[in-house]
């Protein structure tokens, strides 16, 4: 006899819009997916960031029923990802495949529409999806962001309560991405729930209410882009010291609690700590140290201490994020 699924019962289970517990997937000996717990509250916008191959996919996957986890469950408002997408409360906007070249994009959003019993009109998803004056355009004809905005705008045509979004902006401008994150982040104010997976750390910095960081098929992190970054804890304190006694010093600085480093430069002096507040107080008043600041580490370094990702290079920072 098997046990009554929890999520039945009444209480905050039942909230919420996406539960994953205990959830791994292996590809043969690949283990892409390592046990990640995550329960998305309704109305969240909520990044998933993680280095290539860090399980991002595979886990959107198995949120849309597209594969099964190898063990763990996933549900989507209480069901199961299957019966929530049959119900229309669920949609996707995947990078690849699904478009037609020879139709218009509102060709395409229309034959789209007939699929769905009900929908939302199809001049109002191409005009939340900015796309409106592109209509009569052959999608053959359109850049890979306008593609990816047609790709939007079909999967709003079903009004999910829960969008799901792998890289959704690739390919789209700074405007376009502007004008596509203000789109939703209109529609999470009206409780829609939206997950999206992103290399871009600035853009789940700005635009998610919540972080959650993954790598090597695990959540390492989960919180505000402000928590994430305390996480990568510690400050870098810069000041300009030119006293002939320069060694001693920094002899006393390195015993200091708290400090993980000290790199010279020229004059200038830069001291890794945990503990600003004392590297500032014996440099100002032991030293002749001048021009004294004091700076904590990015969202990158975070990014990048909790991943551990040597390989996570310039391409996949856009410009805001190389400050
Ligand atoms: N069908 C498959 N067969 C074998 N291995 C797979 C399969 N799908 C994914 N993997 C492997 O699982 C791991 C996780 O891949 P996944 O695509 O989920 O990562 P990701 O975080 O989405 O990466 P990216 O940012 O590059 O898209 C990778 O090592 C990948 O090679």
């Amino acid at each position: 006899m098997m046990t009554t699924e929890p999520h039945h019962a009444a209480g905050p289970t039942t909230d919420a819009a996406v539960r994953l517990d205990g959830v791994r997937k292996s590809f043969g000996r690949v283990e892409a997916v390592r046990g990640i717990d995550l329960t998305l509250r309704p109305g969240e916008v909520v990044a998933f960031l993680g280095p290539n191959g860090a399980g991002k996919t595979t886990t959107i996957d198995m949120i849309l029923g597209l594969s099964r986890p190898t063990s763990g469950t996933v549900t989507t408002f209480g069901m199961t990802p299957r019966a929530a997408i049959a119900r229309g409360l669920v949609a996707a906007v995947m990078q690849t495949g699904g478009l037609l070249k020879d139709l218009t994009v509102r060709e395409t959003v229309a034959y789209t529409a007939l699929l769905f019993a009900d929908t939302k009109p199809v001049d109002e998803v191409l005009d939340s999806a900015g796309i409106t004056d592109i209509a009569d355009r052959k999608v053959g004809k359109c850049s890979g962001g306008e593609q990816q905005r047609l790709r939007f705008a079909m999967a709003l045509l079903s009004d999910p309560a829960l969008l799901l979004l792998d890289e959704p902006t690739t390919g789209m401008d700074v405007e376009g991405r502007r004008s596509f994150w203000s789109s939703i982040r209109a529609d999470a104010s009206q409780g829609r729930t939206v997950l999206f997976a992103t290399h871009y750390l600035e853009e789940a910095d700005q635009y998610a209410d919540r972080i959650v960081l993954v790598a090597g098929g695990r959540v390492v992190a989960d919180g505000s882009g402000a928590e994430i970054r305390g996480l990568a804890s510690g400050r870098t304190v810069r000041a300009r010291l030119a006293s002939p006694d320069t060694t001693a010093h920094i002899e006393a600085i390195r015993s200091l609690g708290g400090v993980d480093g000290v790199d010279v430069r020229g004059e200038q002096l830069y001291v890794h700590t945990k503990d600003s507040d004392a590297v500032a107080r014996y440099l100002l008043t032991r030293t002749d140290a001048r021009d004294l600041e004091i700076e904590s580490k990015g969202l990158e370094e975070a990014f990048l201490s909790l991943t551990g990702d040597p390989h996570h290079d310039e391409q996949h920072l856009s410009e805001g994020d190389r400050r």
